[in-house]
């Protein structure tokens, strides 16, 4: 079977492509997510997207990212990068290796954004590429 890779954002980044685009870009989550599919296919993976502005919402779908073993995990926690420490219990809970992706440079940033509950766990960390940095990140788990 292919390998399974989901891709989890976390809240407002439903509003990509419109929301502050000096910051976040012109590309909408649903062309995000269409290229991301595309490049799934053409490295031979299975790759879900999905997206929750709720907290614990999120929480269930990495909990459910276990029980359908899902191998890797890319997420962008949007904010609750910053103070969820429920999402950090559930990313190490269920031991799936993760990249962390932001659109923007969090660190060109207010320094609120400069920590983040995730990244000392993650693989990885992408920071400041725009939404390319989702295929880069597809690109590393793949290859991981
Ligand atoms: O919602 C977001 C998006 C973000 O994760 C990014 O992709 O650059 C950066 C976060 O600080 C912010 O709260």
């Amino acid at each position: 079977m292919a390998q399974r890779i989901l891709v989890l954002n976390g809240p407002n980044l439903n509003l990509l492509g419109t929301r502050e685009p000096q910051l976040y870009g012109s590309v909408t989550l649903a062309q995000v997510d269409e290229r991301l599919a595309v490049l799934g296919r053409e490295l031979g993976v299975s790759v879900e997207s999905a997206q929750s502005n709720h907290e614990g919402e999120l929480v269930d779908r990495i909990q459910r990212a276990a029980r359908e073993s899902v191998e890797f995990i890319i997420i962008n926690a949007g904010a609750y990068t910053h103070t969820s420490v429920a999402l950090r219990d559930a990313l190490a809970g269920v031991a799936i290796p993760f990249i962390e992706v932001h659109v923007s440079n969090v660190y060109k940033r207010e320094p609120f954004r400069h920590h983040s509950y995730l990244s000392d766990q993650a693989v990885g960390v992408v920071a400041g590429l725009g939404t390319f940095g989702y295929e880069a990140a597809l690109r590393y788990a793949v290859a991981y």
